[in-house]
């Protein structure tokens, strides 16, 4: 693709060849291509990332992994259950969320896998022979990932390439396989509801994998409150700020509004039990992957983002601390299926 240009026309996205980043033809476009993503990120918070590094033979092993996964009896998702924590990173395991009508999303969460009070809750082996392995591996792969596009933020913000590195050696990163499944188009509006409503993520910044269905919306920065579709690219994955990281650089880099909504309907013959007919929205998956650093470093605004005429906005704060609070102001009764 090649094009770092930032085009903000229609997709508001601007869309970045990593591997002018990964594998620089000088360092002059290494540099160039570290600007750009640090341009996208301070704009619109999100950029899609071709030749990220990552094959598309993995990454469609990923979803075959958890369409296997969310294709389990009700009973086997329900051995990995698990109440989620009011606070903290630590959400794992399964979860499906229903707001009014029908479950409009499930969710399998896992994150490091050596904290023994919050052991990640996998099906049994014999279940899902290999499930475990596949996603420690995966996992292992974001974060190889991760640690590439933090060199490249840290050097578009005129740091030192491993500024974030050691913030983040922990591995506090959580991967989670989403599903929507089909439902009815009425039942999905009736009650007032999307697929995910729209909201910003917590940590240092997302990597979003999403199949051909498309539902992703993204705010304009230039007109907050509309939000524009961001439909998947093959082979692309899509990245976006957290807060913390919005935080971390004194607001330089922008922490986005997205959601999903019911991508566009598909003809059906499915008929009600009146004999109508009904619009169904296809199922969706998607695998976002969110960074996160250690839970005791201090998060304090990076040099160059402050200075005499543009003080700090935020006072150092450790990881833990901010989850803890953001979780706790963001927290919506949504109504888990137990
Ligand atoms: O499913 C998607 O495409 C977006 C998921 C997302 O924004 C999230 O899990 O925070
Ligand atoms: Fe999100």
């Amino acid at each position: 693709m090649g094009d770092i240009g930032i085009d903000f026309g229609g997709n508001p996205v601007p869309i970045v060849d990593f591997g002018l980043f990964l594998n620089p033809p000088s360092a002059d476009m290494k540099k160039t291509t570290a600007g750009a993503i640090v341009q996208a990120f301070s704009t619109v918070g999100f950029v899609y990332l071709v030749n990220h590094g990552i094959s598309q033979d993995e990454v469609d092993e990923c979803y075959d992994w958890s369409k296997k996964f969310f294709a389990l009896s009700v009973e086997e998702k329900m051995r990995c259950l698990r109440v989620h924590p009011p606070t903290g990173p630590y959400h794992r395991g399964f979860s499906g969320v229903s707001n009014s009508g029908p479950v409009v999303r499930q969710a399998f969460e896992m994150s490091r896998d050596d904290v023994p009070e919050f052991p990640n809750p996998w099906p049994d082996e014999s279940t899902l022979p290999h499930f475990k392995d596949f996603c420690l591996a995966f996992f292992q792969t974001c974060y190889k990932t991760q640690l590439d596009i933090l060199h490249a933020i840290a050097l578009g913000l005129g740091l030192d390439e491993d500024h974030f590195d050691s913030y983040h050696t922990q591995k506090e990163n959580q991967l989670r396989f989403l599903y929507y499944p089909s439902v009815d188009e009425q039942s999905l509006r009736s009650g007032d509801e999307e697929r995910l409503d729209a909201h910003t993520d917590i940590r240092t910044l997302t990597m979003l994998f999403q199949d051909e269905v498309g539902g992703l919306e993204v705010e304009d920065p230039y007109n907050p409150g509309v939000f524009r579709s961001s439909p998947p690219i093959k082979g692309a994955m899509i990245v976006n700020i957290g807060d913390l990281l919005q935080r971390w650089t004194n607001n330089t880099l922008h922490s986005p509004m997205h959601r999903v909504r019911a991508p566009p309907l598909k003809e059906t013959t499915e008929v009600d039990s009146t004999g109508a007919k009904v619009k169904m929205t296809p199922p969706r998956y998607s695998i976002p992957y969110f960074a996160t650093p250690n839970l005791d470093v201090i998060i304090d605004c990076v040099p160059g983002s402050w200075n005499e005429t543009r003080p700090k906005k935020y006072e150092p704060i450790n990881t833990q601390d901010y989850i803890d609070l953001t979780v706790k102001s963001k927290q919506k009764t949504y109504n888990y299926v137990k």
